[in-house]
């Protein structure tokens, strides 16, 4: 079963970007993002998979977390999990199912974790760390494996958005800005910075931006990932519980 973490299905209004935003939240770099009306004849819900992906300690947890949640909690332990959560996009319910997972160097298209979130995902999320050289780069061999693997499996295009975290940590920068958009345009894909410990609507415009990519992809059924008990309640992030059945 999938459980909803907010605990209720959101009003169409209550998501949306506001226009306002206060000057000490500092706004989210962000590139090639656009949200469109979506046509008139189209379903008003849709059901999208999203892997969260990136090298260790880039702030994946704190990503999904803060967009769960709106808070930035500060530690999250090794967890790997399948979050439900629902949006609404200029009218239309969106129901994500974000898969966190620790990051794992093995990209077997065949017989990986990696292929396997690969597979089940219709979008994805890469993180580094603005911080981290070594994050950019796994970042970059992500993208190109993950268009591999999906050529590979025969699985179609799907939209993969660029994430520079840690944006409030921009005196330890390694990573300049130029290098990520770089990055973005090069392989086609948006680009954001972001702080998850500082600003929420900047992990919003995240979530939405892959959205707005998935607006044209048609709903479909959900893919079971294969075993058991692979979404876990808020609570058990809070505690640090590890999942044992991956
Ligand atoms: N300053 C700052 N710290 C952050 C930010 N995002 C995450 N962190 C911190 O970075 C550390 C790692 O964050 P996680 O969210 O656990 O990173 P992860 O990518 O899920 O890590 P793994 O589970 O090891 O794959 C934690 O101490 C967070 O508090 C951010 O935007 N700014």
């Amino acid at each position: 079963m999938i459980i909803n973490l907010t605990g209720h299905r959101r009003k169409a209004h209550e998501e949306t970007v506001p226009v306002f935003v206060h000057p000490w939240l500092r706004p989210p770099l962000c590139y090639n993002s656009s949200i469109t009306l979506p046509p008139l004849h189209m379903d008003l819900t849709m059901d999208a998979n999203i892997a969260v992906l990136g090298k260790e300690s880039v702030g994946k947890s704190a990503l999904t977390v803060r967009l769960l949640t709106r808070r930035f909690i500060g530690e999250y332990g090794d967890i790997q999990s399948v979050y439900s959560h629902s949006l609404a996009v200029d009218g239309r319910e969106i129901t994500l199912n974000i898969w966190d997972s620790p990051y794992s160097q093995d990209f077997c298209v065949e017989t990986s974790l990696f292929a396997k979130k690969v597979r089940w995902a219709d979008g994805y999320v890469l993180v580094y760390s603005i911080c981290d050289r070594a994050s950019f780069n796994t970042v970059c061999r992500l993208v190109h494996a993950i268009k591999s693997a999906r050529d590979y499996l025969d699985a179609g295009k799907a939209p993969i958005i660029i994430v520079g975290n840690k944006r409030d940590l921009h005196h330890r920068r390694t990573v300049p800005s130029e290098e990520g958009r770089l990055l973005a345009l090069k392989t086609d894909c948006p680009f954001y910075e972001v702080s998850a410990a500082e600003n929420y609507h900047g992990v919003l415009m995240v979530f939405h931006g892959l959205v707005g990519r998935m607006r044209d992809a048609k709903p479909h059924a959900k893919r079971p990932l294969g075993f058991r008990g692979i979404v876990k309640s808020m609570s058990a992030v809070f505690t640090r519980r590890r999942m044992d059945s991956f």
